[in-house]
């Protein structure tokens, strides 16, 4: 990964790529207009001084018509110049974005596993390098070096004018200068670093920002009267990250404010001189001209030279977030190994694992076994490691010590890809996509997106067939309050909510566009159903999983009996297996569990009779 200290020609390099490969034509153009555009100040002053001397000498009318219109165009190009430049500036921006952000986020596309995302030093690079395709940094580096390169033309030629006029003053003149470069360099570097360090505060703020404004989050903030708590939380980070940035602008205001006092000082004198040299005959009136217009000419550079090289040296820094994410590389050993069809099945060899080496182990040795074709649920107390183990099945991360056996091959020697390939799933934690019900099915299986009758086959095993095609655009609609679509500007039926119940139907038909695949694993796929959804939805698990391997995750017992076999899982081992009326009797912590929720429903039955007058 590169780090903050990389050399600058490294990240110059970066920034020129990817504006070569992002516009290289605008680029050229950029470059060809910024350099023509650092000659013209110098071209008008000296025209302006032979057009002074020759109206006080003796020049022809010709000459003098000649010198105007020359003068006139320079003028001219003068005044398009700045229009056209900035033009191409933004059409390198947008260019360089569109490649900076496709970039970043190919990067993130590659990263297989998840720690990355659980990473919040990564996340915060993550979020620079996010900004990168808005206003790109490398765009920003290059139009720092151009109009530094741009202000170097402009200094040299109006230094060569001093020089001719006046050496000490030319020497003076470029003396005052230097101080405020190295200062702009400085304070680039701090400004760079505090944008840094401000990280976390943000993405603090934006997380409170956020919270403030969603609906999932609006019932339990009006109903415990949070609101000014989050709100003054995120306030409280603003202003934190508004005392760091106004601590930087005050230094800056400062130095600047200084290196502006000695920059009209150094002026105020030369021009006392050049007049009093003019009243002795020493210089001309065209040189009096030369003379102010250099001398202003060369702070001005000077101070856009200090200005852009500070700016391009921000960027380039900035710069190194884009390149940290673009080369952050796989996050999990990458193999290619080929993902035969399941044979004979999975198996978890003595499986540790720990999201990182500061946390606790969530599993402990867990030795395992999903025959191919078999139905296996797992069930345990909250936190005991069920979805940690699902994850490790998906590779979203590799087991800490132990394997993970596809057909006996370990899932790290496979092609991570085609294994998914071969999974469907239902998370606990599933998706709700601000998209519309057609696309929330397809994303399953992106090669069903144009085949309406397999999407809403899988609807109607989920059982929201009948809800999506009744919505006001049936299964074209959005589900979501977020965005319009183009299409239903004007239309206030715009965008529909589902209930939890209904998302999770909606979830489970994405699932079952995936359900011809090797291993099915269904974390909760009920949890937010009623009862009478439940039941029938198990049923069509039931058959879904017929023949097939598949994995179930449920807190209720009932739903799992039917499984070929039942693993227990507690304190992140194996507590437990075997078919339902086998743990029954055996009478372990299943059956405690089962009799519990068993005692549930008996009391419930027990009201129910005694409502209706039966029972005891
Ligand atoms: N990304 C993560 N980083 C750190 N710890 C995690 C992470 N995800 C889960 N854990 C921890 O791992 C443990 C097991 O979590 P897991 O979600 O696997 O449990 P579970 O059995 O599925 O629980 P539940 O029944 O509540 O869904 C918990 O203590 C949890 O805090």
């Amino acid at each position: 990964m590169t780090t903050a200290t990389s050399p600058a020609g490294r990240r110059l390099a970066v920034a020129a790529s990817l504006a070569r490969r992002a516009a290289p034509g605008t680029l050229g153009l950029h470059l060809a207009l910024t350099l023509l555009a650092a000659g013209l100040p110098v071209a008008a002053t000296w025209l302006t001084k032979l057009l002074l001397d020759g109206l006080v000498g003796t020049a022809t009318t010709g000459h003098l018509l000649t010198l105007g219109t020359a003068l006139a165009l320079t003028g001219m190009a003068a005044g398009a110049q700045p229009h056209v430049t900035q033009y191409l500036r933004g059409e390198l921006d947008r260019r360089i974005g569109l490649l900076a952000q496709d970039e970043v986020f190919r990067a993130v596309e590659g990263f297989t596993g998840l720690r990355r995302f659980e990473d919040p030093a990564f996340l915060d690079r993550l979020r620079l390098a996010q900004r990168s395709g808005g206003s790109p940094y490398a765009n920003q580096a290059l139009d720092g070096l151009l109009g530094a390169a741009r202000a170097v033309v402009t200094v040299v030629g109006f230094l060569g004018s001093l020089l001719v006029l006046s050496p000490p003053m030319a020497a003076v003149v470029l003396c005052a200068g230097v101080p405020a470069l190295l200062a702009q360099v400085l304070l680039s570097r701090r400004r760079a670093r505090m944008l840094w360090d401000l990280g976390p505060v943000e993405r603090r703020e934006m997380f409170y920002g956020d919270l403030l404004s969603t609906v999932e989050a609006a019932k339990e903030i009006r109903l415990f009267g949070t609101g000014r708590f989050f709100r003054e939380r995120m306030t409280g980070e603003k202003r934190t990250a508004n005392a760091a940035k106004r601590s930087v602008d005050r230094g800056e205001v400062r130095t600047q404010g200084l290196l502006a006092l000695l920059a009209a000082a150094v002026s105020g004198g030369g021009l006392l001189w050049a007049v009093a040299a003019a009243r002795t005959g020493a210089l001309t009136p065209g040189d009096v001209t030369v003379f102010v217009a250099a001398v202003a000419g060369v702070q001005g550079a000077l101070a856009s030279l200090a200005a852009e090289a500070a700016n391009a040296h921000q960027a380039l820094l900035l710069l190194d977030h884009h390149v940290a994410v673009t080369s952050a590389g796989p996050d999990l050993v990458r193999a290619r190994g080929e993902v035969p069809p399941l044979r004979s099945g999975i198996e978890l060899r003595d499986v540790w694992f720990r999201y990182s080496p500061d946390h606790p182990w969530v599993l402990r040795g867990v030795d395992l076994r999903i025959p191919h074709g078999s139905a296996l649920a797992l069930v345990g107390l909250n936190g005991a490691g069920k979805s940690t183990l699902v994850k490790l099945l998906c590779r979203f991360y590799d087991p800490t010590r132990g394997a993970i056996l596809w057909d006996g091959t370990d899932l790290r020697e496979l092609d991570v890809s085609r294994l998914r390939e071969r999974i469907g799933a239902v998370f606990q934690d599933y998706m709700h996509y601000d998209l519309t019900a057609h696309e929330n099915i397809a994303l399953g299986d992106l090669a069903a997106l144009d085949d309406e009758e397999r999407l809403r086959a899988a609807a109607a095993r989920a059982g929201i067939h009948d809800r999506l095609a009744r919505l006001p655009y049936g299964y074209r609609t959005l589900l979501s309050r977020m965005f319009f679509m183009d299409t239903e500007k004007d239309d206030p039926e715009n965008g529909v909510l589902l209930s939890g119940g209904e998302w999770q139907r909606v979830a489970l038909a994405r699932a079952f566009l995936r359900d011809a695949r090797d291993l099915m694993i269904l974390d909760e796929p009920s949890a937010g159903l009623d009862a009478e959804a439940e039941h029938e939805i198990h049923t069509s698990l039931r058959h879904a999983r017929q023949g097939r391997t598949s994995l179930l995750i449920s807190h209720r017992l009932g739903a799992v009996r039917e499984a070929d076999r039942i693993v227990v899982l507690a304190e992140g081992r194996v507590a437990e297996q075997g078919t339902h009326a086998a743990l029954l009797a055996q009478g372990g912590p299943y059956a405690r569990l089962f009799g519990l929720q068993a005692e549930g429903y008996r009391g419930a039955s027990d009201d129910t009779a005694a409502l209706t007058g039966g029972g005891s």
